[in-house]
């Protein structure tokens, strides 16, 4: 399939005293929302730290609208006006009120619209026991880590952006407002119309699903899986069989889960003649089934 590329990557590296992030070739699709997947410490925080310019002391080459160079888009506000990033981390200093949010973001960036701001405070109920749905004189550091992700969200919703970068957006969420942020998201790439894209990290993949068009998994600082997840529910199969098959099936599956009366587990389409005289049965899986024995199969840690 051919498609542009919200972010493109070449040679990207960074090495830190442990752990070193290298990545030959790197593609965010355009008009599609790409979620970030991978193990505690696989490197998501890192790769999405240089994307948004926190990071810029790595080594290898970012293209950003299949134009701009990473230092372009640095120097240039109308380029990095475009990009929206949510991080983990307290992003808002704990002492400004939601007034300083919204008037800091205001002078921060040329297309951040209030009343925007304000619409998305009260479609995340942000505050929900305010009459009018928006407490300005709310400080952040009275805000749980939930609510302070909504206003994140609410903050760069509020901009007219191209490209949103978002790091762990549903971790600290509720169920209802995880579907919530998939409607938000799916509604970012329709209403785009092919031109806007969004990457999160995640570690809430059932969650984040429905709206996942691309998927890259990465393991120790490398990318070990990736494209887009109805070409993956190709290459891979979940199975299932009989417990007396479960030691051959073994061989050729990446993951198995046992139990007395039979087997189930992920492998590669390719491999499937491999399974021939099995009495097996073949079913589409999630993309958390396929993430799970991707990393299961690249992990570097001993699970026991
Ligand atoms: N400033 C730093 N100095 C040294 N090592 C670092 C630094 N920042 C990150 N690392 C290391 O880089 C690796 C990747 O960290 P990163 O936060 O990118 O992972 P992650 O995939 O986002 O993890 P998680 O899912 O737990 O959030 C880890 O081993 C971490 O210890």
């Amino acid at each position: 399939m051919n498609y542009d590329c919200a972010v493109k990557g070449e040679n990207i590296s960074k090495k830190f005293k442990t752990f070193t992030l290298d990545i030959p070739d790197l593609r965010v699709p355009k008009g599609f929302a790409t979620a970030l997947i991978g193990e505690n410490g696989a490197g998501k925080t890192t790769l999405l730290n240089m994307l948004s310019g926190i990071r810029l002391d790595y080594k290898g080459e970012l293209t950003f609208f299949d134009k701009y160079s990473s230092e372009e888009k640095e120097r240039r506000a109308d380029v990095k006006n475009r990009i929206g990033y949510t991080g983990t981390g307290r992003y808002y200093l704990p002492q400004w009120t939601v007034s300083d949010v919204e008037e800091i973001s205001s002078l921060l960036f040329d297309n951040f619209d209030r009343d925007e701001f304000e619409r998305y405070c009260r479609e995340l109920a942000i505050f929900p026991d305010s009459p009018d749905g928006v407490a300005l004189k709310k400080k952040c550091s009275a805000l749980s880590d939930g609510t302070r992700t909504k206003l994140m969200l609410a903050g760069v919703m509020a901009r007219d952006t191209d490209l949103l970068l978002l790091d762990e957006p549903a971790s600290p969420l509720d169920p209802l407002m995880r579907d919530k942020l998939c409607q938000m998201i799916g509604d970012y790439i329709s209403d785009g119309a092919g031109e806007k894209s969004v990457l999160f990290s995640t570690h809430n993949i059932s969650d984040m699903e429905s709206i996942t068009d691309y998927a890259i998994i990465m393991e120790h600082g490398n990318v070990v899986e990736c494209g887009f997840v109805e070409d993956l529910k190709e290459k891979y199969i979940l199975i299932k069989g009989d417990a007396q098959d479960a030691e051959a099936a073994s061989k050729i599956l990446y993951t198995m889960t046992k139990n007395p009366y039979g087997f189930e587990g992920i492998c590669l389409a390719e491999n499937l003649d491999k399974l021939a005289g099995m009495n097996v049965s073949k079913e589409i899986p999630s993309l958390f089934q396929i993430s799970v024995a991707v990393m299961k199969n690249n992990t570097k840690m001993v699970l026991k």
